[in-house]
């Protein structure tokens, strides 16, 4: 059995047939036939590349969102071999620090601590963010001296709240350099019978707080893959920037702090705009990699092509929490504009970053089979441990805040400019302000993810994303559009009552 004669059949359709009909697919709309199966699932390799010169061991991307993509989310996504764009809803300085918090560790998890003065006072449970503890320095900065830590627990239990924090505060614990690996600090925290410990740049800025709970916690999940590093031994870490003259400050932060890869960050990437931003960050720093989008066809493409880029960011008004195809009635069914745009950009060798859509393990395997290299994911991480924000309790339900970039909120947080402030004057929304659903830590799902991913490869007779992008291009793979009904036999129907557990 070989692709020469399955092509034989007149069975489904290739994919060059059925995306020249004029309609726009979306993954949903879409089914692979299946093909012939001599290798075991495990034996897949979902090795990839984020950019031309960045490769990643799995083909996941966080999007660069405030409720996506900060430290946490950055640490992890590198130590299972993706990565995460930070984004650029907050003033530069924060954004570059959070791309160099990131890189100055080797573990998978961050805390992302507060920090206070002795004189300072706790004024809620929000001043702790997310973290158990704070850290305690001369000055509150994260550069001064650490004169101690303080506790979420001990402020709770304290009988007037108002105090200073130094009335309250603990020692400082034992120190650990940000450099050891996760197997190092268990390690120390194990042969020194501690609790928790700080982790330490080489300068003696307190980075984070690692304690014995997270040791036991990672060792709970599956064991982590080839990491994601950049040429330096670091955590690749990615960062997005905007399209003003007020983003080329930006970028200069963020090199400094050390980013890998920079994604120009629009709605429509086909703008002299675009351009003009792409032009100048390629001159001022040559060996950088520039990410642009986003777009939906061959032209914007060509014209992202032509101007330099190292990848494209394909997706316009897919996200689950996106309104510009109804506000703006502009963008394309995903799985057609995967299609279209991987097929031109591969005669170019760049990568293509599909972006938005994705709910479930299947719509990541549709993604790059159609032509992807990796997938941009949002509300698929957003109820993870690894989002920024916190739980909350929602109809007995715990769930995290999830918003778009463009919803009104977002806009008038941090990206005021490019919405509101020069050309639009009038404030319209692109995107709503959501929650989903707690999903615990990504060092967990996305392991399982990838293994469905690996799964649905197997049974498409692809081993490896070069040799799945090869079926589709020499016209071996089949597949066909599924009526309503069939998208309804798919899936899970005609039962009282189910459970659906996935692993
Ligand atoms: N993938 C998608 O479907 C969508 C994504 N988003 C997300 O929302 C955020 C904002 O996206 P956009 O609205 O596209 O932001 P944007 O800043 O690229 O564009 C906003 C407006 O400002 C204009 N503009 C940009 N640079 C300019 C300059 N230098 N001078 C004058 N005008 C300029 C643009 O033409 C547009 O009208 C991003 O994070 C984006 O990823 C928003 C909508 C859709
Ligand atoms: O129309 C939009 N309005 C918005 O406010 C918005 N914010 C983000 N995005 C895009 O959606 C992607 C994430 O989509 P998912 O949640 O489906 O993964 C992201 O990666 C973005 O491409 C937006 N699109
Ligand atoms: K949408």
């Amino acid at each position: 059995m070989n692709g020469a004669v399955a092509a034989a059949f007149d069975d489904g359709f290739t994919a060059s047939r059925l995306f020249s009909q004029g309609f726009s697919y979306t993954y949903d709309d879409v089914i692979f036939l299946p093909h012939y199966i001599d290798f075991p699932a495990d034996a897949v390799d979902l090795s990839t590349r984020l950019s031309r010169n960045h490769p990643l061991s799995i083909p996941c991307v966080a999007s660069p969102m405030d409720t996506v993509s900060e430290t946490s989310m950055a640490v992890a996504m590198a130590s299972l071999g993706g990565a995460a764009i930070i984004h650029c809803n907050t003033i530069p300085a924060r954004q570059a620090a959070i791309v160099r918090s990131a890189k100055s560790r080797c573990i998978p998890f961050a805390s992302d601590p507060s920090f206070f003065a002795p004189s300072d006072f706790v004024s809620s449970a929000a001043d702790f963010g997310s973290a158990s503890f704070a850290i305690v320095t001369e000055s509150g900065s994260s550069k001064s001296k650490p004169v101690g830590l303080i506790s979420r627990s001990d402020w709770e239990a304290l009988a007037d709240e108002d105090y200073p924090v130094s009335k309250y505060m603990r020692q400082t614990p034992a120190s650990i350099p940000s450099n050891y690996d996760f197997e190092q600090v268990a390690a120390f925290l194990a042969g020194e019978g501690l609790k928790m410990a700080s982790l330490v740049g080489v300068d003696g800025e307190i980075i984070d707080l690692v304690s014995a709970e997270d040791v036991v916690r990672i060792r709970s999940f599956p064991k982590l893959g080839v990491p994601s590093l950049s040429p330096d031994g670091k955590f690749l870490v990615g960062a997005a920037i905007g399209t003003r003259e007020e983003d080329k400050e930006r970028l200069t932060h963020l090199v400094k702090a050390g980013v890998d890869v920079v994604v120009v960050d629009s709605s429509q990437g086909n703008s002299k705009y675009q351009m003009d931003m792409i032009k100048h960050a390629k001159n001022t720093y040559p060996s950088l990699d520039i990410i642009g989008g986003n777009v939906v066809t061959m032209a914007q493409a060509q014209n992202l092509i032509k101007v330099g880029v190292d990848g494209i960011r394909v997706g316009m008004g897919s996200g689950s929490i996106c309104t510009t195809q109804e506000v703006c009635a502009v963008g394309r069914g995903q799985a057609t504009a995967v299609y279209k745009v991987s097929s031109f950009a591969n005669d170019y060798d760049v990568p293509v970053i599909a972006d938005g859509g994705i709910s479930y393990s299947g719509h990541i395997v549709k993604a790059l089979v159609l032509g992807a290299s990796t997938v941009m994911m949002g509300s698929f991480l957003a109820g993870s441990h690894e989002a920024p924000g916190i739980y909350e309790y929602q109809d007995g339900r715990l769930v995290k805040k999830y918003r778009g970039m463009g919803s009104l909120e977002a806009m008038t947080k941090g990206s005021d400019a490019r919405y509101l402030g020069d050309t639009l004057k009038l404030k319209v929304a692109q995107g709503v302000v959501a929650t989903v659903a707690d999903k615990g830590s990504i060092l967990k799902f996305i392991p399982y993810t990838m293994q469905a991913v690996k799964q649905g490869l197997q049974d498409l007779g692809a081993s490896s994303l070069p040799i799945a992008h090869d079926l589709l291009r020499t016209d071996v793979l089949q597949l066909e559009v599924r009526t309503g009904a069939a998208q309804v036999e798919g899936g899970v129907h005609g039962l009282s009552s189910y459970e659906k557990k996935a692993f």
